[in-house]
């Protein structure tokens, strides 16, 4: 058996299209565009790239983008300080301050000031609550979009076996709760995990998280199960992801990397700012068709 591939970057631009049919309604009935401010610190080339990726498509969306780009050196009260005004700033619907931060800010501080309101990213303890609670809550990109991914994969999740790798804020956790929300028997396993390959045997759904290369062996997999590999690595051999190449001739269904969950990750980005830019100013956005 070959996997079918799951074509993130198709599903990505779909997604992207449907938001901006939905911005440019929200612009009629607001007077204005949906507005998403991004804070990157420091000259990471990863993120530097990843920031100039979503400004770009936030313009192609029909929204406003608003960079703040501060040197590596800048201390936590200046970046709290840009946050409080972001917060304040009405043209703002949604804030996102790029990951990883220079190791001397504390990162839970900065996301914690974020406006819960405008929490794109769906970081700040607020929605992270709402989500594990079963309220309504702007909810991590990464983790959405593989759930988008794989509801469009596999139309009915409940009652099936769903094993997480990986427990991180971003993607593991809200991933979790995601697949819980779906009905799956949901499994979270992680570096200090037994005999990891057994509980991996079992899954019907996948997601591995976990950034080590290839971690994820095809003998693993159960035949037919439906596989989420969110790794996106850096080697020699260019990016690869969680999951060992040849697991494709075992599972049901496969993300690549590249092409798979990262695209997702930014065309959610703008579907959480389309939406929180909905809720912010009354303006009735049908988040069921985006
Ligand atoms: N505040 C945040 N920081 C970070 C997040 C996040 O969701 N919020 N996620 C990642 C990085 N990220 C977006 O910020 C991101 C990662 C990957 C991709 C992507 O499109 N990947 C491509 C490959 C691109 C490449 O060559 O590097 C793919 O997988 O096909 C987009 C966004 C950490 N920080």
């Amino acid at each position: 058996m070959t996997a079918r591939i799951i074509d993130g970057k198709a599903f990505a631009a779909g997604l992207r299209a449907r938001v901006g049919e939905g911005a440019a309604g929200f612009a009629r009935a607001a007077g204005r565009k949906p507005g998403l401010a991004v804070v990157l610190v420091g000259e990471d080339p990863a993120s530097s790239v990843y920031v100039r990726s979503k400004g770009k498509a936030t313009l192609a969306a029909g929204m406003e983008s608003f960079e703040h780009r501060l040197p590596a050196d800048t201390d936590s009260a200046t970046l709290l300080a840009l946050v409080d005004r972001l917060n304040a700033d009405d043209a703002v619907d949604g804030i996102l301050v790029q990951l990883p931060l220079p190791a001397h800010i504390d990162e839970r501080a900065v996301i914690a000031r974020i406006d819960p309101a405008k929490d794109v990213d769906g970081f700040h303890p607020v929605n992270a609550g709402r989500l594990a609670t079963g309220l309504d809550a702007l909810v991590p990109c990464t983790p959405l979009g593989c759930l988008m991914l794989l509801k469009d994969a596999h139309p009915h999740l409940a009652g099936l076996e769903a094993v997480v790798i990986g427990r991180s804020n971003i993607v593991g956790k809200p991933m979790g709760q995601l697949l819980l929300r779906e009905s799956c028997t949901v499994t979270m396993t992680h570096s200090r995990t037994r005999d990891i390959f057994a509980h991996v045997r079992q899954a019907d759904i996948l997601v591995a998280a976990v950034g080590i290369p290839g971690f994820v062996q095809k003998e693993w997999i159960k035949p037919g199960a439906t596989v989420i590999d969110v790794g996106i690595n850096r080697t020699d051999a260019g990016l690869v992801g969680d999951v060992a190449a040849d697991a494709a001739e075992v599972a049901g269904a496969i993300t690549p990397v590249p092409g798979g969950v990262g695209p997702m990750t930014i065309a959610v980005l703008l579907r959480n700012t389309l939406v929180a830019a909905g809720r912010r100013a009354g303006v009735a956005v049908d988040e069921s068709a985006l």
